[in-house]
């Protein structure tokens, strides 16, 4: 029998408080140096996977896991082990831990600056092999000396902190970090030639990006101060590892400190083996602290995503802060069924390329953050009429592989602040639709909806203005104006024992058209449908499943 509970496989070692508080929620499996194939073949099995640094998680992974794995957590801050265009592909939510091994990373750095200016693990290891070299472990000073650090970013900026409590001299580079927050640590930020030209040490903090990768090598070494010494705690492929030994060996780097490398383990021994380098193993989020910081962190996001709520810290899709979220809620959920509305609407062999969005709201257009609505509707859009299963990580992805477009528009109104949308209205242009009356005046499928008492209500099909909760199937049915429409089909319904929630009418004028449109809790039979069809005044009719 299936278990009702999801499995996580959690790949490496996550500290206990995590795995427990997991264990609450899930079915937790443990293992730890699987090979990719053992990987491959247990993802099939799991809803969710949480890894650290030392688990390629990519593009095979997805593919084996058959659509099931709906959430990898990164138990750290990097995610270049996470093939992300992999992820959002498929639909997988990827989170991480960003905040909770900042502090680690930044002592780690520091322990290394201040031990490779005293040669501390040289002199250490020679004294544990019985020798006293007193004057070949003569050290350099950090007080006056000038740190660049580079990429301002949590753990730069803790560094440069810390740095400028050892008495240091801090500069930093960093394209996209604010000045004035540099400035408030009393740190000025300078040019990237700027920044490794007039430093004694440089601190790497950067990610590793296509822009980042190997930016120092044989070129920037060149520009350096010979002498410098260089620590690096982000992450190995920022440097041009051959390069860095050249620079060693010339002497333009004095010493260099790593916890990171290109390939880990490395491979290649040199630059370890390496005199001048002091070397840890990816030590820097090693505290027993981090870990369980780490690890709570990343199960909390995991059990969260797993129960559907939207991860503060998620990497592929966008965050969206709780109190925005609750307050969109009720709209997330009419974006939805909009979207499904409207695509039902549109006849067979027409395909759905062009979708403009408009939403109504007395707010600023910068107070409102769409992104979520348009992935909702993107959502009722397409899965009607697809396999593809969409939300919010794959939605963008899933609309342009598909050549839809989604164009937004906002309609600025003078209403009350207090909402953040009057409504939505979704239109599908190019289109012939199986209900002509849901077509607008200029050609497009129309349909506009509002929340109601927290619950979406469609209050317009075309031009006729209706208002039917969106909660289970409608039947929108065209009919000359005259009395006795709404007991004819009631009486139908009834007979079949289909329970109308909800019924309303709109019409143009009186005893013109009319657009009746019925909620209702059972689908109801072909016959019955048919039946509706029938009654002399009604000129169209269209069942649809919201
Ligand atoms: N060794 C470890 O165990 C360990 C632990 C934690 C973090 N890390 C690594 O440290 C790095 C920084 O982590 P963080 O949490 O501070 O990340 P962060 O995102 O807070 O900071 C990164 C900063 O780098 C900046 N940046 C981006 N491109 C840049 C460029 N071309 N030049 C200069 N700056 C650039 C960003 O603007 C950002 O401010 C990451 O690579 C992370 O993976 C390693
Ligand atoms: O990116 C990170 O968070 C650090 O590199 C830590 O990686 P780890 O979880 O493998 O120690």
């Amino acid at each position: 029998m299936c278990s009702p509970k999801p499995t996580v496989l959690v790949a490496e070692k996550l500290g206990e408080a995590g795995v427990n508080l997991l264990k609450q929620f899930a079915d937790v499996d443990c293992s730890y140096n699987l090979t990719s194939k053992e990987l491959c073949t247990k993802i099939s099995l799991c809803d969710a996977l949480i890894v650290r640094s030392g688990t390629k998680v990519s593009r095979e992974v997805f593919e084996s896991s058959g659509g099931r794995l709906k959430v990898v957590g990164r138990a750290g801050v990097g995610i270049d082990n996470v093939d992300l265009a992999a992820a959002t592909e498929h639909g997988c939510l990827v989170v991480n831990a960003p905040t909770a091994n900042t502090v680690a990373a930044a002592e780690h750095g520091i322990a290394l600056l201040t031990a490779m200016a005293r040669n501390i693990s040289q002199a250490d290891a020679s004294l544990k092999a019985g020798k006293w070299l007193r004057n070949k472990y003569v050290g350099v000073s950090l007080v006056g000396k000038t740190l660049a650090v580079m990429g301002f970013g949590k753990v730069g900026s803790e560094v440069a902190r810390r740095a400028k409590g050892l008495g240091m001299h801090v500069i930093a580079h960093d394209p996209y970090a604010p000045a004035d927050r540099a400035r408030a640590t009393g740190v000025e930020l300078v040019s990237f030639d700027e920044a490794i030209a007039s430093a004694d040490f440089i601190s790497l903090h950067m990610p590793l990006t296509p822009a980042t990768n190997k930016i120092l090598n044989d070129e920037t070494f060149a520009k350096m101060k010979k002498g410098v010494r260089i620590v690096n705690v982000a992450r190995g492929g920022v440097i041009d590892e051959d390069a860095l030994v050249r620079a060693l060996d010339a002497g333009i780097v004095a010493q260099a400190a790593l916890d990171v490398f290109t390939v880990e383990p490395p491979k290649d021994s040199k630059l370890v083996q390496h005199e001048n380098v002091t070397a840890t193993p990816h030590l820097g989020a090693s505290t027993m602290e981090a870990q369980e910081g780490v690890a709570i962190e990343i199960a909390e996001a995991v059990v969260g995503a797993l129960n559907g709520e939207l991860a503060a810290t998620a990497v592929n899709a966008p965050m969206v802060p709780a109190e925005v979220l609750s307050e969109l809620k009720p709209f997330v959920a009419l974006a939805e069924k909009l979207g499904r509305l409207a695509v039902q609407l549109v006849a067979g062999g027409s395909g759905v390329k062009s979708v403009k969005v408009i939403y109504g709201s007395a707010r600023a257009p910068d107070d409102l953050d769409t992104r979520l609505l348009r992935a909702m509707i993107t959502k009722g859009l397409i899965e009607p009429i697809s396999s593809s299963f969409v939300n919010l990580v794959n939605a963008d992805f899933t609309a342009k592989q598909r050549g839809l477009r989604i164009a937004e528009e906002r309609s600025l109104l003078n209403g009350s602040l207090e909402s953040p949308l009057e409504f939505i209205q979704v239109q599908i242009s190019s289109v012939d639709s199986k209900f002509a009356s849901a077509l607008s005046d200029s050609g497009e499928i129309r349909v506009e909806g509002r929340v109601k008492d927290g619950i979406p209500h469609v209050t317009k099909v075309g031009s006729f203005e209706v208002d039917v909760s969106l909660e289970g199937s409608i039947i929108l049915c065209r009919q000359v104006d005259q009395p006795g429409m709404i007991g004819k089909v009631g009486s139908i319904l009834s007979e079949e024992n289909v329970n109308v929630s909800f019924m309303s009418v709109g019409r143009i004028a009186p005893r013109k058209h009319a657009v009746m449109a019925i909620g209702v809790d059972e689908e109801p039979t072909k016959e019955s449908l048919k039946r509706i069809g029938e009654i002399p005044a009604v000129e169209e009719f269209v069942y649809l499943k919201i």
